[in-house]
């Protein structure tokens, strides 16, 4: 696919020599994305473990990556890129990016796999302030990411102390800010077009619902919306999404607080205009203050079939609101 002119120069070094003068690659797949699989890599040199994501070169790669290898630089709760190279294997152009090798692996996995002592409101909380402490960063830079779920959400190491970071930058988008101020003299007012008027300044507002849905979930083991009979996204969930049209069920809410309850309430706001920025998260009470050890018993939800469907309904309800 031929590379357009506005990405055929990244605006960085990458290396155009075989990946293997440096890194020994295994076939030991650490997942599968919707746009390339992730092996493990070892750095000759270091010996370091690493991960190595192979995807396909096109715009759409190119534009991963750039906005990825921007996203790192200067925040710890995004996953670190390391080397970055142009391949090309047969006749496929490809590119590698090398990332620090994240242990822990994925949120939900995590949390599913606890089985000494209860998970509590307050690492519900130390977990979402990661995540938006990495949004935030995102959001300041006039960035979305526009595709968090738990499998974008990982952990560094097994340690308690496991930093937890965002990777995935396949949905990323800049804002706007490249976008020439409205009194430009090249915008004659009676031919602008709408969307130079009302540019989507709700990209990232789809973030902040996106981290909702995962609180949500955090708090209770299963998703706010859902459809009754399974399988992907129905009309009916979509309906309830779109109205934003969710409870919270006394048996798992009861003991959980009502601040989590009302940043919940924020996060899941319809109206994009209304609904919480990241900084208003940041400031709230729920994670500004102290959060109740309060058990929370997720488990119900975790087991396998479910997790399956709820890691479905959470990308449906990311796309609803999109
Ligand atoms: C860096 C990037 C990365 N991506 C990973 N997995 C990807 C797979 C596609 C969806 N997003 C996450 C895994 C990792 N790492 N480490 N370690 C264990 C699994």
């Amino acid at each position: 696919e031929n590379i357009s002119e506005k990405y055929r120069q990244f605006p960085f070094p990458t290396r155009h020599n075989a990946i293997t003068d440096e890194y020994e690659v295994s076939e030991e797949s650490l997942g599968i994305g919707i746009n390339g699989k992730v092996l493990t890599c070892w750095q000759r040199a270091t010996k370091r473990k690493c991960a190595l994501k192979i995807i396909k070169d096109s715009d759409k790669a190119r534009r991963e990556i750039i906005l990825h290898k921007k996203a790192c630089e200067g925040c710890v709760y995004i996953v670190q890129i390391l080397d970055i190279y142009e391949n090309i294997f047969g006749e496929n152009r490809c590119l590698l990016l090398v990332m620090e090798c994240m242990d822990g692996g994925e949120l939900f996995n995590r949390i599913r796999n606890r089985r000494d002592r209860p998970y509590t409101e307050r690492e519900a909380a130390n977990v979402i302030l990661m995540i938006a402490k990495a949004v935030a960063h995102l959001h300041h830079m006039d960035m979305a990411h526009r595709d968090l779920k738990p499998e974008n959400l990982l952990f560094t190491t097994n340690a308690e102390d496991a930093l937890l970071k965002l990777t995935d930058f396949g949905f990323a988008k800049e804002g706007n800010n490249e976008q020439r101020p409205l009194n430009t003299p090249c915008y004659t007012p009676y031919y602008v077009a709408p969307e130079i008027l009302s540019h989507d300044k709700y990209d990232k507002a789809c973030d902040i619902w996106s981290m909702g849905v995962i609180m949500y979930i955090l708090l209770c083991g299963y998703p706010p919306f859902f459809s009754i009979h399974g399988g992907t996204i129905s009309a009916g969930m979509k309906t309830k999404i779109k109205a934003g049209e969710y409870q919270f069920p006394k048996a798992e809410w009861k003991n959980v607080s009502e601040e989590a309850k009302t940043v919940i309430r924020k996060m899941l706001t319809v109206d994009p205009a209304t609904r919480a920025t990241i900084d208003w998260i940041l400031r709230c009470p729920w994670l500004a203050g102290t959060v109740p050890e309060t058990p929370i018993d997720i488990h119900s939800m975790f087991d396998s079939e479910n997790y399956e469907q709820m890691q479905i309904e959470i990308a449906a309800a990311n796309h609803a609101q999109r």
